[in-house]
């Protein structure tokens, strides 16, 4: 890989590996852009097949969130952390002190907090050697927790919206919606959908969380090759990126797509494809904001309240991001795109900006 090619690319500002070979720490933060402000986001950790992957989705998510904070109106940036590692057997109380120390290094350029893999346990143990982190647990004063359960009702509310641009209205009763992967976040959209009166199909690798789905929810269950073809007015990917590659494409059956995984898009050319099938596709990093939204109002001092009525942000941008690929006869990608780049555009004289103001965005 080339590294500084790849960074120019999409204009990356800086890429730090973090060792630490007592605890076996394999970090690699990624910081893609402070013009709004510090760059926030998760820290996944994940077995990678090489370096470079781990790099690379590093680096990815990165962006993804440059765009994610923008769209959803925060004063952030774009980072992401990937540690290389399995969650359920690699991981060490001083793995994360150390990568705690890692970031408090950085100043607050970047303020991190959970993704896949990672808990709000281990954000407490960051949290002991840096301020720079949020969705700690709520038992320290003006902490969020974990905010899965906020992206699930952001994901919920992007979908009603979704549902009001393919079929006319926002219910979602009787709708017939199929989900990939029962997680944090999917299995607490789960319940917003079967109380909304949707009929559920599920899939997931690990079958203890297929399970609780069926016996909760009556979701009925099918592998997880099988989802992407089944009837279904609506496919939810909540598992993990690159899903809409051209393998699944002719599978889809779902008028619209619409769920919580990052990177759904292997390349943008499936976008343009959804466009040309007439699928609805709900920008992942719009629909999927609730739960950054959510973190980020722990900067302040959290208020569960003000959260989820900030999250109500989803449901008005995708409206958005329909009207202007209508307008304009560009996939919904593109159109939450431009979106987001209009915001960071404005701003793009006062880049890094908050590292040069008296006090931090932080302020807990
Ligand atoms: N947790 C959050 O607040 C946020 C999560 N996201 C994204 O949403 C997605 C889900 O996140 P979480 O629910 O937190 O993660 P999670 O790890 O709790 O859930 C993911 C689920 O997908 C399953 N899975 C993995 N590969 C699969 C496959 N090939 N087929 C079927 N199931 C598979 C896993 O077994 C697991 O149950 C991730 O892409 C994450 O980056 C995005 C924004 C915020
Ligand atoms: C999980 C969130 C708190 C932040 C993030 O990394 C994301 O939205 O992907």
């Amino acid at each position: 890989m080339e590294i500084f090619n790849v960074m120019g690319k999409y204009d990356y500002e800086q890429l730090i590996l973090c060792q630490d070979k007592a605890s076996g720490l394999k970090a690699i933060i990624a910081i893609h852009d402070t013009t709004l402000g510090p760059a926030l986001g998760g820290t996944r950790m994940w077995t990678y097949d090489s370096e470079e992957a781990a790099i690379e989705d590093a680096l990815r998510l990165a962006k993804g969130m440059t765009y994610k904070n923008a769209a959803a109106g925060l004063d952030l940036g774009g980072g992401k952390t990937v540690i290389i590692g399995d969650p359920r057997k690699d991981k060490n109380p001083e793995m994360f002190r150390a990568f705690g120390r890692y970031i408090q290094g950085l100043g607050g350029r970047y303020i991190t907090a959970e993704d896949v893999g990672t808990t709000t346990e281990d954000m407490d143990l960051i949290h002991l050697e840096t301020e720079y982190v949020t969705g700690i647990s709520p038992n320290t004063p003006g902490a969020a927790g974990n905010p899965s359960p906020v992206t699930a009702y952001g994901v919920y509310q992007g979908m009603k919206a979704t549902a009001k641009e393919a079929f006319g209205s926002d219910s979602l009763e009787g709708k017939i919606i199929a989900v990939q992967g029962v997680g944090n976040v999917a299995y607490a959209l789960c319940e917003y959908l079967h109380n909304e009166g949707a009929e559920l199909i599920v899939t997931d690798i690990n079958e203890d969380s297929v399970k609780r789905a069926v016996e909760n929810f009556g979701a009925k269950a099918v592998g997880p090759n099988e989802i992407y073809g089944v009837d279904c007015d609506i496919f939810a990917p909540c598992a993990l990126g690159a899903i809409i590659n051209d393998e699944t494409l002719p599978q889809f059956k779902a008028k619209v797509i619409a769920g919580s995984a990052n990177n759904q898009l292997a390349e943008d050319r499936h976008g343009d494809a959804l466009h040309e099938m007439g699928i609805i596709y709900a920008p992942d990093y719009v629909i999927n904001a609730g739960g950054v939204i959510n973190v980020a109002d722990e900067l302040a001092g959290y208020n569960k309240e003000r959260a989820l009525k900030k999250v109500g942000i989803i449901y008005s941008n995708l409206e958005r991001v329909y009207e202007i690929s209508k307008r304009d006869n560009v996939p919904t990608y593109v159109a939450a795109d431009r979106m987001a780049e209009e915001r960071i555009n404005a701003k793009r004289q006062s880049r890094s900006q908050f590292l040069t103001n008296e006090r931090h965005i932080l302020n807990r």
